[in-house]
């Protein structure tokens, strides 16, 4: 579990986070959301101690980073998937890892294997794809078993089969009882990997609760009709207080659940050539929401009086 609290990090006059409280469940996969320069990087980084707050608190099953005995055992991060000496196996860079951080050696061959490097664990890891370059970074976020996983835009850049090994890679950890929390800046990609959404705008949270809730909440919700009465139906709509909106040979029914319109047709008679539920494009209905936060660099501080 994640817990950030009133979470704050200021870059001189720029506000990078902004009290930004949270929580990330175990047994689950959130998705960190926010446009580019949002503050996710910088969130992720405070989490693992390697930023510190300008004020707040970020705790890790209830401790501070720096206050965790092997750190690698409780929390792992994936942050820069090209961070590796180029001139390295795969294998000799994770038993370095293990090495420097105290971590068994006979480790390094597991999560090789958890992650599908097991035939190339030898080659030289700067030869590798990026969908290779983010296992192995995966791989080292694993090789303390810990229980907390952070990956900062894991499938930026990778081709649909890397996307969803990615995907399918995090919904195991999660499975397994683990707290996964992985940055996106596309709502798409995150309603199809996470259960649950941090949203963030401007260092600012915007949303945290289920993608279910948010897509729901965030997306048109209109229902398309075509009927050979349509002026006596969206009269009938109409007169009930619900808006129609006419559009050709069709109307658009907004806010009304399907089956209610099929069964005010039917209770008048009136035949119904197609009752269609429309569902607005999620990634417009993230930058309405986050519309007012999108800012490539970071606000700067009122200067004060
Ligand atoms: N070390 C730093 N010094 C100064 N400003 C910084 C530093 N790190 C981040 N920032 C600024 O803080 C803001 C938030 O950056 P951050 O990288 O956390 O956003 P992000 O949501 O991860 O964006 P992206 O998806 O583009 O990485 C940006 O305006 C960035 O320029």
């Amino acid at each position: 579990m994640i817990e950030a609290t009133g979470l704050t990090k200021h870059y001189g006059r720029t506000v990078a986070v902004d009290h930004l409280s949270f929580t990330v469940e175990a047994g689950r996969v959130t998705g960190f959301l926010g446009p580019n320069g949002a503050g996710k990087s910088t969130t992720m980084r405070m989490v693992l101690g390697l930023d510190r707050p300008t004020s707040g608190d970020v705790r890790i099953d209830g401790k501070h980073y720096r206050d965790l005995k092997l750190p690698l055992t409780t929390v792992g991060a994936l942050l820069d998937a090209k961070w590796v000496h180029p001139n390295r196996s795969a294998r000799a860079h994770l038993r370095w890892l293990a090495k420097a951080t105290k971590l068994p050696r006979k480790r390094v061959d597991e999560v090789l294997d958890l992650v599908g490097l097991g035939s190339v664990a030898n080659k030289n890891a700067g030869g590798f794809s990026l969908g290779m370059s983010q296992r192995l970074g995966i791989a080292a976020a694993l090789l303390g078993d810990p229980k907390v996983l952070l990956f900062d835009e894991p499938v930026n850049g990778l081709d649909p089969e890397g996307i969803l090994w990615i995907r399918r890679f995090m919904h195991r950890l999660a499975a397994e009882g683990r707290t996964v929390f992985v940055s996106s800046h596309l709502l798409s990609e995150m309603a199809q990997t996470a259960q649950d959404l941090v949203v963030i705008g401007r260092g600012k949270l915007i949303y945290q609760g289920t993608v279910s809730d948010f897509v729901e909440n965030a997306t048109e919700n209109t229902v398309l009709v075509r009927s050979p009465e349509l002026t006596r139906l969206a009269d009938l709509l109409r007169a009930d207080g619900v808006q129609v909106v006419e559009d050709g040979d069709s109307i658009r029914v907004a806010n009304l659940a399907s089956s209610a319109i099929g069964e005010l047709a039917a209770a008048h008679r009136i035949v119904l050539h197609e009752l269609n539920p429309q569902l607005g494009s999620l990634e417009e209905a993230f930058i309405q929401l986050t519309g007012e936060s999108v800012e490539y660099h970071a606000h700067d501080k009122e200067p004060t009086a």
